[in-house]
């Protein structure tokens, strides 16, 4: 049996303003396999990116279970939700947030100094295919190339998941398959289990499976028998 990565039962999470109530999250159960590729579709404030932040330890549910493994995440204090969040979580965003003063090879060594049992930069680098490219500075790349070094960055501390909010929003076609390219590489390689919020419908091609989030709820799971290459994808 392939063993969960998350399990989370009726999670929830409920914002409260005045009388108003809003079920971001509303009592979801799901579990997540270690390597497992799964897209998040959905429409703007159904709940993705609250699902998300909540599996990373950035944020905490109002109810509800997530295990992480065997440990519960909603049991932890904020100094061990911030080591499970360092030691296992790598993020990647819609905007690639770098250091524009270092170069491609500098911005993924500031993560590897501290990590505990990091790759060397310099692989990191080149598992998104950027070694040619190590010692440029962010203003010398593409979009979709600066993106690729917060994907390096990001993975370079060999995380158990790598949680992706939108990170093709801000790409082109060409380099936002790149970037998926980029995002399978690295799950093929060190088996990182890679969820990936988008907008982008055509992603879903790619993933092992698909949920489809309506009102704070998972309203469909697709699972897909075979799952496309990234250079066959085309929006
Ligand atoms: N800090 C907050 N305070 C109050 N309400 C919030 C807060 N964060 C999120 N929400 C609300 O929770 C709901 C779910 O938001 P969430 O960001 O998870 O949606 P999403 O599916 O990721 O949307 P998008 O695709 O636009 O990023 C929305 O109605 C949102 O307005």
């Amino acid at each position: 049996m392939t063993q969960s990565v998350f399990t989370a039962t009726a999670l929830t999470k409920t914002y409260v303003s005045g009388e108003v109530a809003v079920h971001a999250l509303n009592n979801v159960d799901l579990e997540i396999a270690e390597r497992e590729v799964v897209v998040l579709l959905g429409p703007s404030g159904s709940g993705k990116t609250t699902l998300l932040n909540i599996m990373g330890g950035l944020d905490r549910p109002t109810s509800g279970r997530l295990f992480f493994r065997d440990i519960d995440l909603t049991d932890l204090e904020d100094r061990e939700l911030t080591k499970y969040r360092r030691d296992h979580v790598g993020f990647v965003f819609q905007f690639y947030n770098l250091v524009p003063s270092l170069t491609a090879y500098e911005n993924v060594a500031l993560v590897t100094e501290v990590a505990k049992n990091p790759m060397r930069p310099a692989d990191a680098l080149a598992l998104v295919g950027l070694e040619e490219r190590m010692h440029h500075f962010p203003a010398q790349l593409s979009g979709g190339e600066q993106q690729r070094v917060a994907i390096a960055r990001a993975i370079a501390k060999r995380p158990a998941v790598l949680l992706c909010d939108e990170p093709t929003g801000a790409l082109d076609s060409k380099t936002g398959i790149r970037v998926i390219e980029a995002l399978l590489g690295v799950n093929r390689q060190l088996g990182t289990t890679t969820i990936i919020i988008t907008h982008n419908a055509s992603i879903q091609q790619v993933a092992d499976r698909v949920l489809f989030f309506a009102d704070g709820r998972i309203s469909r799971i697709q699972r897909n028998e075979t799952r496309r290459e990234a250079a066959e994808l085309s929006w």
